[in-house]
């Protein structure tokens, strides 16, 4: 059975179609790379994953569950099995970089969190196991906000691990990063969903990135999908393409 499962998927915000018969299946641990225009519908493609959008039309199946039937509680344990990680990091910079991660395991505790000590130490433990896997143990104390962008990502990478999920969103990890800082962000996401045998949905504006880091590249157009095919065997002219004024037929066969 799928991971993920988009099956004729639509969405409209008012009159704007923001999704159109959109079906993807997505594999336990496959890296799909989400390419397209700004515009194209790819984050709002992503929020439907853990229930953040409802579909207008179709279904979204994820580990099992009918999201759009999911409410409250439901939702809530299906959130937890999903990361997701953000362009713009969405840490709290006046806090240390430890009790950033921490709050990755808000969904799991009762009640609200003051300070990094209100955290079982088991949590705090994890907190630091995941810190150490993104190369940050020594700044684990250090407010946030003195960070740079890339390391502001990891922080956020350890923190959406450290609610061990089977998936990983991804809505433009590096957009806001220098490319030596994307690269780095995008391989450490790529070797740590190894190791952890995670499902990645990612969506990225660099082709060349998601030529050298996805498995299997999905191209988006006005909320429709244009281009679904394994990253092997692709060309960057092809997977340019997506950017490109030409018909889905054309580009259904290219590669
Ligand atoms: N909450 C919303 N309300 C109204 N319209 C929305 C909303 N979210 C998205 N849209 C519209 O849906 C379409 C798809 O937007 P979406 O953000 O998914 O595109 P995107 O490919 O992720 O773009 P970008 O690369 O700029 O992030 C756009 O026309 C956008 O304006």
């Amino acid at each position: 059975m799928p991971v993920i499962a988009f099956d004729r998927v639509g969405k409209s915000f008012g009159s704007v179609r923001a999704l159109h018969e959109v079906s993807l299946d997505v594999e336990q641990g496959e890296v799909v790379v989400l390419l397209g225009l700004s515009g194209s519908g790819k984050s709002t493609l992503l929020r439907h994953v853990d229930g953040l959008q409802r579909a207008t039309s179709g279904g979204v199946r994820v580990l099992g569950e009918d999201v759009g039937s999911l409410r409250g509680s439901g939702l809530r344990a299906l959130r937890r099995r999903v990361g997701f990680v953000f362009q713009q990091f969405h840490l709290v910079g006046s806090l240390t970089v430890l009790e950033n991660v921490c709050t990755g395991a808000l969904g799991s505790l009762r009640g609200p969190r003051l300070g990094l000590f209100a955290y079982p130490k088991r949590i705090r433990y994890a907190a630091m196991e995941q810190l150490d896997r993104v190369g940050l143990t020594d700044q684990a104390l250090q407010r946030a906000d003195t960070l740079s962008g890339g390391q502001q990502q990891r922080v956020a990478v350890a923190r959406a691990l450290l609610q061990k999920p089977e998936i990983l969103l991804a809505d433009e990890p590096v957009a806001s990063l220098d490319p030596d800082s994307a690269a780095q962000v995008m391989n450490l996401i790529a070797e740590i969903g190894r190791e952890d045998g995670l499902t990645v949905l990612c969506s990225l504006h660099q082709v060349d990135l998601a030529l050298s880091w996805g498995h299997r590249i999905v191209g988006l157009r006005s909320g429709s999908v244009v281009l679904d095919t394994p990253v092997d065997g692709l060309s960057r002219d092809a997977a340019m393409g997506i950017y490109a004024k030409v018909g889905s037929a054309e580009l259904a066969t290219a590669g």
